[in-house]
């Protein structure tokens, strides 16, 4: 599946208040993710639930964990409601199988330095390729010749901002974009003109 330049599927996360939820909501975001994994972004799954609630449905809502158990991953996805799961571990395709029966949406992420991740091996349904120390707004050089950009529908992330994210966009041939600490006006704390800016700049 491809997507044109006005289609690019958009993701804010790291989301952690109403405001900044309607927000993502009102300037036209596909996904909004909330942050399960230890951060500064870090959400209990209660207050997760109660800003999924002002979602519509046509906007997903992503749950972020890191190299966390499988029961802990489910309980979170379960009482938070949220609507796909984001792993930025280094599970296994048993994990992704296991909670595939929960009927959540994949999303595998990973460095994209590592060794080229396709689409689909382990059983996710996104691919969101990142920098190695994600949610830090490091950026790493995906305009690098050397850089094989997978097929299909892959996420870029790791150090967008709305000074970059068309040209990143262009460069790579990305499906999607995922952004955190480059629509923020310091750590953990969310910029809505930055949030509005972002989204404006990677639909043009
Ligand atoms: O945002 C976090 O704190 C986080 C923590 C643990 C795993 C993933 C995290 N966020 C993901 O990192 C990228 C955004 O990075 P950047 O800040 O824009 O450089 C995105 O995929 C988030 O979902």
């Amino acid at each position: 599946m491809t997507r044109g330049m006005s289609d690019l599927f958009v993701k804010i996360c790291g989301l952690r208040t109403a405001r900044d939820v309607d927000t993502c909501v009102e300037a036209g975001a596909d996904a909004v993710g909330f942050v399960f994994a230890t951060s500064a972004r870090t959400i209990d799954a209660a207050t997760a639930r109660r800003l999924a609630e002002r979602v519509p449905a046509h906007i997903l809502t992503v749950g972020v964990f890191r190299g966390q158990p499988l029961d802990e991953v489910r309980r979170l996805t379960q009482e938070s409601g949220v609507r796909a799961v984001q792993l930025h571990g280094d599970e296994g395709p048993e994990y992704y199988e296991a909670l595939r029966s929960q009927g959540r949406t994949l999303i595998r992420a990973t460095a994209a330095t590592e060794v080229p991740a396709r689409l689909g091996e382990l059983g996710e349904d996104l691919l969101l390729l990142d920098a190695p120390d994600p949610g830090s707004g490091k950026p790493w050089n995906w305009a690098s010749p050397e850089f094989a950009a997978p097929t299909g529908r892959w996420m870029l992330a790791g150090g967008l901002h709305p000074g970059n994210v068309r040209r990143a966009a262009d460069v790579t041939g990305a499906w999607g974009v995922d952004v955190s600490s480059g629509v923020e006006s310091e750590r953990g704390v969310k910029s809505t003109e930055l949030i509005r800016s972002f989204i404006t700049a990677a639909r043009h």
